[in-house]
């Protein structure tokens, strides 16, 4: 389980923008995480991915608490996390060819032998063709970059996956494409997801519990219903 609690992160110091949040993510679980633009969804995201050190309060992997996070943080405790976010070209090497960026946590580990099968596998997944494999960011759509993002956030088949408003930039069939790999994902592997949105109507049908904002701060900073996008950008088929 991913267990967040009384977690208190922000980026200046005693101006915190989450104050003693409780989360937990069984192993297998899908929990949609929604709540008003600049709440504070994405910073707590990047805490439980080990991205984003929190000022306090802990956070325990499969019973391991973690002490420290990015770089710093174990190997085997980074390489649990699969993350997607939202928007693809601020996390992808421009210079990287579609493949490599796919094999870039394998290269990372020293895994480089699983390199060609993972790739051909995973690209085969999200539906990358050998031609798109061969092309850098610039020459792919937002679309087809984050299906790449994908597949490298499944490369070391993670414990937990991480997807921060993954689908925002997307159109509905491409959205409804991504969501299914990842609900795949977890049905074979028991992984469990966290899921972080605007969109009430995708994450209520995509995950099996959905929390919303004020329900974390116990209506401290308050999540209200109009700030939250309405049901209707919804891909057909997500359910
Ligand atoms: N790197 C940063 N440095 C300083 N402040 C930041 C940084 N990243 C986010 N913030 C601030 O922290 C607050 C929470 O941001 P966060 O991105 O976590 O919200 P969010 O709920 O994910 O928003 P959105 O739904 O719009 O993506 C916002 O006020 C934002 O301006």
């Amino acid at each position: 389980m991913l267990e967040l609690s009384a977690v208190t992160a922000g980026y200046e110091p005693r101006r915190p923008v989450l104050r003693d949040i409780d989360l937990d993510v069984e192993q297998g679980e899908s929990v949609g995480l929604l709540g008003p633009s600049g709440c504070g969804k994405s910073t707590l995201a990047r805490v439980a991915a080990l991205l984003h050190r929190p000022e306090s309060g802990h956070v325990v992997v499969d019973g391991e608490t973690v002490h420290d996070w990015r770089y710093r943080a174990p190997r085997e405790l980074r390489t649990a996390f699969g993350v997607v976010f939202q928007q693809p070209r601020l996390s992808a090497d421009p210079r990287l060819r579609l493949a490599a960026l796919i094999a870039e946590p394998l290269r990372a580990v020293g895994r480089t032998g699983e390199i060609p099968r993972r790739v051909e596998e995973l690209a085969a997944t999200v539906g990358l063709g050998a031609e798109l494999l061969a092309r850098r960011p610039h020459e792919v759509s937002d679309g087809q970059l984050q299906r790449a993002c994908l597949a490298r956030a499944l490369v070391l088949r993670p414990r937990y996956l991480v997807c921060d408003e993954m689908t925002a930039m997307l159109d509905a069939s491409t959205t409804a494409a991504l969501v299914a790999v990842v609900e795949d994902y977890r049905r074979e592997s028991g992984a469990g997801l966290l899921a972080v949105g605007h969109d009430r109507t995708l994450l209520e049908r995509w995950c099996g519990r959905t929390v919303h904002w004020s329900q974390l701060t116990g209506d401290r900073g308050g999540d209200r219903a109009q700030d939250l996008e309405p049901a209707g950008r919804t891909a057909p088929g997500t359910a």
